[in-house]
């Protein structure tokens, strides 16, 4: 059986951890005694040592954060890395980057999402597509294989995406409240009415703006809420919100980049 270190198992690491399980030799690494026991009970192999696990593994999937990353290393003996596939789901860390650290190893860079926990995950990998990477990513979800160049966009979209819609969801749902609807029947309903958007989107491959117009009756109820859209500047402060978060991703990659020059 192939077998996976998972450097780092907190909330993406832990959520790819648990669905690889079953088909790899898993062991996840963590600092705290309390991480180290809750990875435990999941029944997953869990140490402290990064070198050990790097050792006894084929691939090794790099998910702390990118500020801890330099430190990481300095855990691991660098004769460790030769011959190893090496995944960094590392916001904005280049391909460079890790070939450059990662002296021996063949480095891909994947962008997951939070969506992991429950197995709907949207995962672009760079640079090329290896079976054994796309097995591991298609455990929790969806794999899209892309241009590096894409990776920073992916992130600000797709990875940080479920925050900015918990966000607009929890708008909808405060909302609902204004117009007197119980909390948790809102909540329950408004993700009923995303979900369904949703499908209809897919399955009808409709463009939103058709979809919006179809909604739309001439002097009615969704004309007033676009409106109030339009003029507080809705659509303009979500391009704004993925257009800073992509900037954040890049400023990232450059400052990880300079730091091993
Ligand atoms: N949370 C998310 O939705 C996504 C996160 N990512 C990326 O995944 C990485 C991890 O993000 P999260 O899981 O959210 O962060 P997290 O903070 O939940 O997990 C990182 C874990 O690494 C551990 N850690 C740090 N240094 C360590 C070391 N030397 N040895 C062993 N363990 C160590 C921390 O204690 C922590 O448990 C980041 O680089 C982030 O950019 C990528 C896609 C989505
Ligand atoms: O916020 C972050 O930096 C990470 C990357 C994508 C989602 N979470």
């Amino acid at each position: 059986m192939v077998s996976i270190s998972i450097l780092g198992a907190g909330k993406i690491g832990t959520a790819i951890a648990k669905s690889i399980k079953d088909n790899f030799e898993v062991i996840a690494t963590a600092r705290s005694e309390a991480s180290l026991k809750r990875i435990q009970e999941l029944g997953i192999a869990s140490t402290r040592d990064n070198s050990y696990a790097v050792n006894k593994s084929d691939i090794v999937i790099i998910s702390v954060k990118p500020q801890h990353f330099r430190t990481l290393l300095t855990e691991i003996k660098p004769e460790l890395w030769i011959g190893k596939k090496v995944i960094s789901v590392m916001a904005g860390v280049k391909l460079l980057t890790l070939s450059r650290l990662l002296k021996g190893a063949t480095v891909f860079r994947a962008m997951p999402n939070i969506n992991a926990v429950v197995g709907k995950a949207t995962t672009a990998i760079s640079p090329q597509k290896d079976e054994t990477v796309e097995k591991i990513f298609l455990s929790i979800g969806n794999v899209y294989w892309v241009q590096e160049e894409l990776l920073d966009a992916w992130t600000a979209i797709i990875g940080s995406g479920p925050a900015f819609l918990a966000e607009i969801v929890d708008a909808f749902a405060l909302g609902a409240v204004a117009c007197g609807m119980p909390r948790e029947l809102a909540y329950d309903a408004i993700l009923d009415m995303v979900e369904g958007t949703v499908s209809l989107l897919k399955k009808c491959k409709t463009h939103p703006v058709f979809l919006r117009d179809q909604v739309t009756t001439p002097a009615g109820t969704t004309i007033r809420g676009l409106m109030v859209m339009e003029s507080e500047g809705v659509k303009s402060a979500i391009i704004k919100t993925v257009e800073s978060a992509y900037q954040r991703a890049v400023t990232i990659g450059k400052e990880i980049d300079s730091s091993v020059q």
